[in-house]
């Protein structure tokens, strides 16, 4: 390991610590750097005011101040990533010393919260393998209860818990008996763990039989009346009779599994499993997932009120049964009652060798949060977070309280959870009009006014006091889906975009109120996220300018004799090194570390570009947006690329045009620039950075070029694309000659 001990900090003071961390020994080289690093970017500015006070005439003066801008919007976004680099700690946690304060029949109970919202692009054994994942975790099964919001209002999806519930009371019993390591059943029959006995076999052919079971209901597109069994399940069935849409419809609450009543094969209790799809109707906001998550706050309330929560998407399922033992000793160390969430990162299975779109998003879900973990604490994003259910009610020194005493976090629930008063305690609170009124969204609960609700919330907590802890375990706890077209991964990224920017423009903006909440360390590093969309400016600056002025034969960049010029090259390179090396000494390789770079450029003139405009329309009322889901469904021929390490670019997506405009245009200019050295029109000495940034263009944009010219599959780049994205690079470049002809 790179990050050996610095010094070994334990919180809890007994001979026998539940949990310790080290500050990594980069600490004092990242210092000693940001110093270093911040008289550069000084220097930089006197230059550039050397040119601005220089230039000639307005052009000069403007093409001056643009690049200015550009780097004043670089060096923000670096110091904002100082945060980061201040103090990253790493955390161990020894779940055998758990015994010294707690027994296993003493463990706080847990609820665990799934969302879906779309049987098409979630289909539902991805849900399904989720939720037998976490309903096997080494934890007593009768402190666990699972609620499945689905959003997607569908009974395919209930249809295939139905279907779940009877094959865990089989699954969960096999999982202990055989101490198998991955619970979630389509990875487990998948891998090479898988043992070969008549009773795996005989699992195996039971997992097989429901997986088609439900993927034919799904198919059909309605549950037929073959596979109604019970009155039960036809009165649950009957909600979707008559007018039930997806987005009109009643309160749909399940209970599939009763701990207590339901016994699995060897008579041992079994979970709560709780199918939950809360109103919809056209008429009133249903806030997207913050707002089916507040109603699982409250719904879970109702019937279990467990003071620990995990939230997890559809797709997240669990790695590794012992996580909740990992997270236990956090929650069960007395000195840690301030902290309101442990987040595991999220990781990602599926990823190709080179991870071409940077999937893993490294620096997001791993190397940025041990830096904040080492401060006040590491952002919530979304799933793989287990939570105090107190936090979601005011700060720890600030409680807040809900409008009914039955909501609140010390309510002790002693009901079964299918009785009429509670069942109907939980239809009551998912209903569309509950919330008008109360605090929930606003001081309570996930928070609503931004598409990251994720972010949002943690952020929120953050602010009101909470700390909170990033614990990254070497096997990974969850494992997700990535997006596997570039489409899907820039519309993503558009969307998280267009979400940060809502906060980054809010009363609670963090640059001040995160500031003056949790101090200028949090604020920054809050920050950071929020202005993503703002990397957009330098990142388009840099992809045309040197090119269109080299073309046009004017040279904004300092010679190659003057010092001047490596004051950019330190700048470049000291940047560009120091980011490499977060990213290998966190396990990356260099491969990696370069497509990751290559998706930033990417997502700068695609994703960021056009989620800064959408988030501006929205702001002045011209447009709204929504959130898209990922598709969690994976075509056979894009899976094919994706393996082989191929961009997909396939559809006419109008976030390619930026790009291929881009690409067009560093082409040419990297080629005119070769050409006119060799004919000796320009010496080296003069566009050597310009050239240089062309060219480094280029070689980021070679998946582009194979994808305009040499490729005749399905993935390459629609011709009416290359033609639209043409006439823009020629626009520019006339624009651009008409500007410069007047230097
Ligand atoms: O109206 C909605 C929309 C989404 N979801 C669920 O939210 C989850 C995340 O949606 P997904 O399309 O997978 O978004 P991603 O961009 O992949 O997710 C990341 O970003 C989201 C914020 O944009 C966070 O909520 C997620 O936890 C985080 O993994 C999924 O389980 C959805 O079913 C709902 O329940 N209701
Ligand atoms: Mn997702």
């Amino acid at each position: 390991m790179t990050t050996t001990t610095s010094y070994l900090l334990s919180s809890s003071s007994s001979s026998a610590p539940l949990h310790t961390f080290k500050v990594l020994r980069r600490t004092l080289w990242n210092r000693i750097f940001a110093l270093i690093f911040t008289l550069a970017i000084l220097s930089l500015f006197v230059h550039h005011f050397i040119c601005l006070l220089g230039s000639t005439n307005t052009t000069t003066f403007f093409l001056h101040f643009t690049l200015l801008f550009s780097d004043v919007i670089l060096s923000f976004m670096w110091a904002t990533t100082q945060s980061f680099r201040w103090r990253p700690i790493r955390r161990s946690v020894y779940p055998e010393n758990l015994i010294q304060v707690t027994r296993d029949r003493d463990f706080p109970k847990l609820d665990v919260f799934i969302c879906t919202s779309d049987p098409y692009k979630e289909p539902p054994m991805g849900v399904v393998n989720t939720a037998l994942s976490v309903m096997a975790y080494d934890y007593p099964s009768d402190k666990i209860s699972v609620y499945v919001s689905d959003d997607g209002g569908s009974e395919l999806t209930l249809f295939a818990f139905m279907e779940a519930a009877k094959f865990a009371t089989h699954w969960l019993p096999f999982c202990k008996k055989y101490r198998v390591e991955d619970r979630c059943p389509a990875a487990y029959f998948s891998s090479s763990h898988c043992r070969s006995t008549t009773h795996a076999e005989e699992l195996k052919m039971m997992y097989e039989t429901m997986k088609m079971k439900v993927e034919s209901v799904v198919d059909r597109g309605c549950v037929g009346d073959e596979h109604i069994k019970t009155d039960k399940q036809r009165e649950a069935f009957n909600w979707w009779a008559h007018g039930f849409t997806r987005q009109g419809h009643p309160t749909v609450v399940q209970v599939l599994l009763e701990t207590g009543k339901d016994k699995d094969i060897t008579g041992v209790e079994m979970p709560n499993l709780v199918y939950v799809s809360r109103q919809k109707s056209k008429a009133s906001h249903h806030h997207f997932k913050a707002g089916a998550l507040n109603v699982l706050l409250r719904v879970s309330a109702a019937m279990t009120n467990a003071p620990l929560i995990l939230t997890l998407d559809c797709d997240m399922y669990s790695n590794d049964p012992t996580t909740p033992l990992q997270m236990l000793c956090f929650m069960l160390d007395s000195k840690m009652s301030k902290y309101g969430y442990v987040q595991f990162p999220q990781r990602f299975h599926g990823i190709n060798k080179n991870d071409i779109y940077g999937g893993e998003n490294k620096r997001l879900f791993q190397i940025n949060p041990i830096g904040m973990d080492g401060l006040a604490g590491t952002n919530y994003v979304g799933t793989g977070t287990f939570f105090r259910r107190r936090a979601f009610f005011g700060g720890p020194s600030s409680y807040v309280s809900a409008e009914k005493p039955e909501l609140n976090p010390n309510h002790v629930v002693d009901k079964s959870i299918q009785s009429e008063a509670v069942l109907e305690m939980a239809q009551s609170v998912a209903s569309c009009e509950y919330e008008n009124g109360t605090r929930w969204g606003y001081k309570m609960g996930f928070r609503y006014g931004s598409l990251v609700e994720d972010y949002f919330t943690g952020y929120q907590l953050n602010c009101e006091g909470w700390d909170s802890v990033f614990y990254h375990p070497d096997r990974a706890a969850f494992w997700g889906d990535i997006p596997i077209n570039l489409d899907d991964v820039l519309s993503q990224n558009k969307r998280w975009c267009v979400g940060l920017l809502e906060v980054a423009f809010s009363k609670h903006s963090p640059i001040i109120f995160g500031t003056k909440s949790r101090g200028i360390l949090m604020g920054l590093a809050y920050s950071h996220f929020a202005f993503w969309g703002i990397w957009s400016i330098p990142v388009t600056i840099y992809a045309f300018i040197p090119q269109l002025t080299l073309l046009n034969g004017v040279s904004p960049f300092p010679k190659v004799s003057e010092p001047w010029f490596f004051l950019y090259v330190f700048v470049f390179l000291g940047s560009y090194i120091q980011d490499c090396l977060d990213f290998i000494l966190m396990g990356g390789t260099f491969h990696r570390w370069w497509n990751d770079q290559r998706m930033w450029l990417i997502r700068g003139i695609s994703s960021y570009f056009f989620g800064t405009i959408d988030f501006f329309l929205k702001s002045f009322g011209i447009s709204t947006f929504g959130f898209d889901i990922t598709s969690k469904v994976i075509d056979d021929e894009q899976n094919k690329h994706y393996e082989q390490g191929i961009f997909e670019f396939g559809v006419a997506s109008p976030l390619f045009v930026s790009l291929t405009t881009a690409a067009i245009i560093n082409f040419i200019a990297f080629s005119v620039g070769v050409t006119r050295l060799i004919l000796g029109h320009n010496k080296l000495e003069e566009i050597c950075i310009q050239l240089f940034l062309s060219g480094f263009g280029v070689v980021n944009c070679w998946p582009v070029y194979e994808a305009i010219v040499l490729r005749n599959d399905k993935g390459k780049i629609p011709l009416k694309n290359t033609i639209l994205s043409s006439v823009l690079a020629f626009s520019l470049y006339s624009f651009s000659y008409c500007l410069t002809s007047k230097i």
